[in-house]
C-alpha cells in the first residue's frame, strides 16, 4: 500500500481487527499512527483494542453469519485476525470474493486449531514436533494416552493461553485432563491433542516477519510458562549457533508454507542444539510484548509496517531486556490499580494496563517491561516492577 487515505472519509485506508485484546490494542496504536481507520470486532465491549480504534461492533466471531455481515457491511481493506477463536471457513470465502485476510485465509484456517498446523507440521513439511495425538471421546483418549505415555500434555484443539491444558503425570490425572480439556477451551467441548511431553532446556518465541521484501527474524525470546499461559518473558534468549540456525530454518519453512505477510510467533523447544517446532501463531504473540521496550520497531509496529506493504530494512534490538505478565485472580468489575508510581520508580522501565473491563477466575490485565545491563537483571525489573501492581478496592 504505497497510497493511504485520510480516515473517516471516502479515501480512508480501512483495517477490520477481528479480536480486541492486548496484542491487538497495541496494533491498533501501530495503525493509528499511520492514519489508517481501524474498525475493531470482539465478542464483549470495551475490550482493550476497540478503546483506541475508531469504532467498535460486538459479535460471537465464531458464528459466520455475524462474522459475514460484519465484514461485508465494513469492506475493510485488510481483515486482521488477532485471536484463533474465529469462524475462518467465512474468512476463506470472503478472502476468495476479494477480501484481503492477514497473512492469508488459509493461514488463519490452519492456525486456529491445533489439528491444521500441526498436521501440515510435522505431516506435510515433516519438522520435529512431539509426537502427537487427536480425539473426540474419552474412550479413544484413555487408548491414545496409553500409546503416547506419560508425562503428556493434554490440549483442547481450539484454546490458547493455556486455556484447558494440563498435564498428566499419572493414571490419576487422566480424567481430570479430560475434563477440563472439555471445559476450559474456548470453543466449548470438542477435539483434544494428546502431546508426548517434549524434556527441553528451554523454549522460544521466534518472532518471524515477513514483508514485502523477504522474510526478517527478530531475536529469539525466551519465556517461563506455567498452566501453559506466559509468564515472563526476556530478549534476546542465547543459543547455540547450530540450535539459532535450526530455529530459523523451521521459522522460515513453516512461515513460508502458511504465506502472506506480517508477523509470526514460531514457538520452538531446545534441547541443547536440538529443536522442536511446538505451535506458531499467525499474528503478535503475547511473549513478544518484551518487543515494546526491546525493538525500536515493536512486534505490533512491524506488523502494521509489513501488512501496509511498508518496507523494514533493519530491525534494532536494544540490549537485555524483560517482560513480566500482570495476572489478577478472582471476581472484578472494573477493576483499580495501585502501585503503579512504584512499579515505574526504576530507570528504563515501563508498564501496559490493557484496560479489559472484568476479571473472572484468571486474567492477564497488564505487563511490566523494562531494561538493564543482563537479561538476569531485566528480568529481576520486571517482577520487581509487576509484583507492585495490585488491584484495590
Ligand atoms: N508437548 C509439550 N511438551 C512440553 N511442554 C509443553 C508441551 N506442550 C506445551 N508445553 C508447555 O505449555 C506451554 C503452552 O503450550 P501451548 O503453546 O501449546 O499452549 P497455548 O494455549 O497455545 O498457549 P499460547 O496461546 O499462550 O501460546 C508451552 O509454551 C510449553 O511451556
Ligand atoms: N496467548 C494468546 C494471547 O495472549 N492472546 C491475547 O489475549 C487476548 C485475550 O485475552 P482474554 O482471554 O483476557 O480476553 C487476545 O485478544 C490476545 O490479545
Ligand atoms: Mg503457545
Amino acid at each position: 500500500m504505497n497510497v493511504i487515505g485520510t480516515p473517516l472519509s471516502e479515501t480512508a485506508t480501512r483495517v477490520l481487527m477481528l479480536g480486541c485484546g492486548e496484542l491487538g490494542k497495541e496494533v491498533v496504536i501501530e495503525l493509528q499512527r499511520f492514519g489508517v481507520e481501524v474498525i475493531a470486532v470482539d465478542r464483549y465491549a470495551n475490550a482493550p483494542a476497540m478503546q483506541v480504534a475508531h469504532r467498535a461492533h460486538v459479535i460471537d466471531m465464531l458464528d459466520a453469519t455475524a462474522l459475514q455481515a460484519t465484514i461485508e457491511a465494513e469492506k475493510p481493506d485488510l481483515i486482521v485476525p488477532e485471536i484463533e477463536a474465529i469462524h475462518t471457513p467465512t474468512l476463506l470465502e470472503l478472502e476468495a470474493e476479494g477480501f484481503s485476510v492477514i497473512p492469508t485465509a488459509r493461514a488463519a484456517r490452519l492456525t486456529m486449531d491445533r489439528e491444521g498446523i500441526r498436521r501440515l507440521a510435522a505431516e506435510e513439511l515433516g519438522l520435529p514436533t512431539s509426537a502427537y495425538e487427536f480425539v473426540d471421546s474419552l474412550e479413544d483418549f484413555q487408548a491414545a494416552v496409553a500409546r503416547i505415555g506419560m508425562p503428556c500434555v493434554v490440549k483442547p484443539v481450539m484454546s490458547s493461553s493455556g486455556k484447558g491444558q494440563s498435564l498428566i503425570r499419572s493414571e490419576a490425572d487422566v480424567l481430570k485432563a479430560w475434563d477440563y480439556a472439555q471445559t476450559g477451551g474456548r470453543a466449548g467441548q470438542g477435539r483434544v491433542i494428546i502431546e508426548g511431553f517434549v524434556d527441553f532446556d528451554y523454549e522460544i518465541t521466534l518472532l518471524t516477519l515477513r514483508h514485502r521484501d523477504g522474510t526478517s527474524f527478530c531475536a529469539p525470546i525466551g519465556h517461563t510458562q506455567e498452566d501453559g499461559d506466559y509468564r515472563e518473558s526476556w530478549q534476546p534468549q542465547a543459543m547455540s549457533p547450530a540450535a539459532q540456525a535450526a530455529a530459523e530454518d523451521i521459522a522460515g519453512r513453516i512461515t513460508e508454507a502458511l504465506g502472506g505477510v506480517g508477523i509470526f510467533g514460531v514457538e520452538l523447544f531446545v534441547s541443547g542444539d536440538q529443536v522442536w517446532f511446538s505451535e506458531v501463531s499467525p499474528r503478535p504473540h503475547d511473549t513478544g510484548l518484551v518487543t515494546l521496550v526491546s525493538q525500536e520497531l515493536s512486534q505490533f509496529a512491524l506488523h502494521a509496517r509489513a501488512i501496509l506493504g511498508l518496507p523494514v530494512p533493519l530491525i534494532r534490538q536494544h540490549g537485555p531486556s524483560a517482560s513480566c505478565a500482570l495476572l489478577v485472580e478472582g471476581d472484578q468489575q472494573a477493576p483499580r490499580f495501585a502501585g503503579l508510581a512504584q512499579a515505574l520508580a526504576e530507570p528504563d522501565t515501563q508498564f501496559r494496563l490493557f484496560g479489559k473491563p472484568e476479571v473472572k477466575g484468571r486474567r492477564r490485565m497488564g505487563v511490566a517491561l523494562a531494561r538493564a545491563d543482563s537479561i538476569d537483571e531485566a528480568r529481576a525489573k520486571a517482577r520487581k516492577a509487576c509484583a507492585a501492581v495490585k488491584t484495590t478496592l
